[in-house]
């Protein structure tokens, strides 16, 4: 299976992450890119390529143009405004206020986010552009006959709504594939999330639309990010209605209960019949995880591969969470490796 991977990920390099009261080292760092690629290589999973550049067109058929050039001009405001460290968001529109866009930075940066741990600084946007750009390398090369490519993203970006940052995503990787997918004629597109944490960006994107399935399998938000979005009773609305799945698990789930979800979600792709199928890859469901609660192990990481490939479709990984940075190589190229038969 081929690889794509743009270096310019450690273009996004900051050094917060606010968490439990405290600014620390970030879950989402450099290594974990870096860890997957060394497992790529040494497992000779398949060619790696780089990314090519597709501008600003197909990232602006899934994000607000208004967001696109906050996200290319935030870093700048906040240094031209005297910040002294790296860029938080700090203040949102909470009930009964008004959802307007201010002129100052700090309005600026609770208007186009959802949460606080996702810090900005130099370097931020051309990342999340590079991942973009190696999400799309990868649509281009399965619509031009690879049965499955491996979109090595980092930032990620499930998290991503339309014009909101946070949960460590700035740009929606597995939504700009998935209607890029169907900008070229793919009548129906499925996102499988199978990332430990609701797709909630995913999710919001698509909602009223019939033509893209958006499934998500994840911790219980009652009790962990994103908090407020992602429950069962979330279905789709509109053309969407029925178009949105959200299966939730409690603390602990072994893969021989997250499995079962697994089953229902294929049932559900299988039953909507769609061209090709995007899977937004996290894998914080391993049982090791420091932010997540499911009890996956590493060789289930072979079996999901193996059940996603039965589904028989033209396929592009999103890599998505997956903080355990010791075990990511191990467990991101296991589903690889199983979508390829290995047991
Ligand atoms: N105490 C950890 C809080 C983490 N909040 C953001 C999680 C984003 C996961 C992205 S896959
Ligand atoms: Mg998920
Ligand atoms: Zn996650």
């Amino acid at each position: 299976m081929k690889t794509v991977f743009s270096p310019l990920h450690a273009r996004r390099t900051v050094k917060t992450e606010l968490d439990g009261g405290l600014l620390i080292e970030p879950h989402e760092k450099p290594s974990r890119a870096e860890t997957i690629l060394a497992r790529v290589r040494n497992q000779a999973l398949g060619e790696v390529l780089e990314p090519e550049e597709f501008g600003l067109e197909p990232i602006k058929r899934v994000h607000t143009a208004d967001y696109v050039s906050f996200l290319e001009t935030c870093w700048d405001e906040w240094v031209a405004a005297g910040k002294p460290g790296e860029a938080i968001p700090a203040v949102w529109a909470g009930r009964g206020m008004r959802h307007r866009l201010p002129k100052d930075i700090d309005g600026r940066l609770g208007y186009y986010s959802f949460a606080a741990e996702t810090s900005i600084t130099e370097g931020t946007w051309d990342a999340a552009r590079a991942s973009a750009n190696v999400a799309l390398t990868a649509q281009k090369l399965v619509a031009g006959g690879e049965r499955a490519v491996f979109a090595l993203c980092r930032p990620p970006g499930h998290h991503a709504h339309a014009d909101l940052f946070g949960g460590y995503c700035f740009f929606n990787n597995a939504a700009i594939t998935a209607q890029a997918f169907r900008d070229q004629g793919y009548q129906r597109v499925a996102i499988l999330d199978v990332d430990f944490h609701h797709g909630n960006g995913t999710q919001a994107i698509f909602y009223n639309r019939s033509d893209v399935l958006t499934i998500s399998l994840h911790g219980d938000p009652d009790l962990v990010f994103p908090h407020f979005l992602g429950f069962e009773d979330e279905i789709g609305e509109g053309d969407g209605e029925g178009y949105n799945l959200n299966l939730v698990y409690p603390p602990n789930t072994p893969y021989s209960t997250w499995s079962q979800g697994l089953e229902t979600a294929c049932r559900q792709i299988e039953a909507f019949r769609p061209t090709a199928l995007v899977v937004a890859l996290g894998v914080d469901t391993f049982e090791e995880d420091p932010i997540s609660f499911f009890k996956l192990t590493s060789g289930d990481y072979l079996t999901l591969g193996k059940r996603i490939e039965q589904l028989g479709l033209p396929t592009v990984f999103t890599m998505e969470g997956g903080y355990d940075v010791e075990a990511i190589g191990v467990n991101a190229v296991n589903v690889m490796q199983g979508f390829e038969g290995k047991e």
